[in-house]
């Protein structure tokens, strides 16, 4: 059964739009962080640490040669007693006179007082000489960090230095709050997923912009997980449903047309709806709705830059705090030639971010993707009746720092 009216009683987009701050900042505050589990090393990248990055032990454990040459005790010439290979253990204490040749990492012997580079050796058959100035080359146990010192505190994102830096410190596992998980649904039956557009076919460019932007804005999906639904209410509500995913994705069928059936499909379905458009140009009938248990559903518009603008204001808010990370601040880029604001609405206008601040690339409409795809950001101009001068930057990448521009 349709409950056809449900359409009819909602308020008009206008009336039920909220700012675009607020939205970002709704998106993120509904959102709620997953629980910390441990997870392998190669399975950590892009996850948020659950718990500080702790030192077990010493790094390094031992005393260790920091340049290929020669491992030696006391003042020169030395006599060679033996060669200290990457992987050799430990090697018998030097004595006064006694030197060493080793390899760059390896563990210097006890009693070791310099390591003399090659280039500054003078070898002959069985001695080496040169001048070694005491402490020299010698990477010292625990110059890295001490046994139980705090090298990271929770919450930090797990890259690949942090990875790299959990395998020194000798660790296999990490805890973590997960990516989350994202579903996307495409809508429409007038696209199609291969070959051009055409009377009656519509290329579908949202589908493939999704894993890319799920990866980067710290979530996991495969492109095998873009589904294209029929545009029906009840394909949507089977689809919602039943996706197992903490953030669900639906493009299209957000505005009041026959086939936008999401609001109808999330009523008939108990979400609660949170978002109910955004007073922003394009995206402004994107949405956000929440099921009682918790998962995220994010409408969309079909218009793609407009997809675009939506997932970057409310899909990476969600995201966010899914991972247990804050909203962080937008940078502010000066644009030297100004942008003219719109009376009620945040425009977000396609830069790219230069030395000499934002400078905007055009073909910023609602249906076209060639100014993003030219672009860095989006400049969010705020709503008034004036010419902004300075904006703070949306990044088209949901992944970069904030010290883009
Ligand atoms: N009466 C109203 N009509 C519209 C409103 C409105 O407020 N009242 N808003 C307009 C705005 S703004 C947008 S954006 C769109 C949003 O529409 P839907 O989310 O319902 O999406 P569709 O109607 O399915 O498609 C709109 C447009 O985008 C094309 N499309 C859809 N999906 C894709 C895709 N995956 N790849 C490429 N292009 C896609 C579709 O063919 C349509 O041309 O509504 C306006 N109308
Ligand atoms: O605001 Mo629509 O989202 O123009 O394209």
């Amino acid at each position: 059964m349709q409950p056809p009216d449900l359409d009819r009683q909602r308020p008009s987009l206008h009336q039920s739009s909220l700012p675009w701050d607020v939205a970002r900042e709704l998106a993120h505050a509904v959102a709620t962080p997953l629980r910390p589990r441990s997870v392998v090393l190669a399975e950590a990248d892009g996850t948020t640490l659950a718990v500080p990055l702790v030192a077990s032990a010493a790094v390094p454990p031992v005393d260790r040669s920091a340049m290929d040459g020669y491992a030696v005790r006391g003042p020169g010439p030395w006599r060679l007693v033996g060669t200290i290979r990457a992987g050799s253990g430990l090697a018998p204490e030097l004595e006064d006179g006694q030197a060493y040749k080793i390899v760059t990492g390896a563990a210097v012997p006890t009693g070791t007082t310099a390591v003399l580079p090659d280039e500054e050796a003078i070898r002959s058959e069985d001695d080496v000489a040169g001048s070694a100035i005491p402490g020299r080359h010698i990477r010292r146990a625990g110059e890295e960090c001490a046994a139980g010192e705090v090298l990271l505190p929770a919450g930090v994102v797990v890259d690949p230095s942090v990875l790299g830096l959990a395998a020194t410190l000798g660790l296999n596992r990490l805890t973590v709050l997960p990516r989350p998980r994202v579903a996307a649904f495409v809508t429409g039956d007038e696209l199609v997923h291969a070959g051009a557009s055409g009377p009656g076919r519509v290329r579908d460019a949202i589908g493939p912009m999704v894993p890319g932007l799920v990866h980067r804005a710290g979530g996991c999906s495969s492109p095998a997980e873009v589904r294209h639904l029929e545009d029906s209410r009840q394909a949507l509500v089977d689809a919602l449903a039943s996706a197992d995913a903490e953030l669900i994705l639906v493009s299209g069928s957000s505005a009041s047309g026959p086939a936008d059936h999401l609001r109808s499909a999330l009523a008939e379905l108990g979400a609660e709806l949170i978002v109910d458009g955004v007073a922003c140009r394009p995206g402004h009938p994107q949405a956000l709705a929440r099921f009682e248990d918790g998962r995220l559903v994010l409408g969309l518009p079909g218009n793609p830059l407009a997809a675009l603008t939506a997932f970057l204001t409310l899909g990476v808010a969600a995201l966010r705090r899914l991972r247990g990370l804050g909203l962080p601040p937008l940078p502010i880029c000066s644009v030297p030639g100004g942008l003219q604001s719109h009376p009620h609405s945040t425009r977000l206008v396609p830069v790219r971010v230069t030395a000499e601040g934002a400078v905007p690339v055009g073909h910023g409409g609602s249906a076209m993707l060639r100014g993003a795809a030219a672009a860095d950001a989006f400049a969010v101009v705020p709503p008034g009746p004036s010419t902004a001068v300075a904006v703070r930057l949306l990044a088209l990448d949901p992944g970069a720092g904030p010290w883009v521009g």
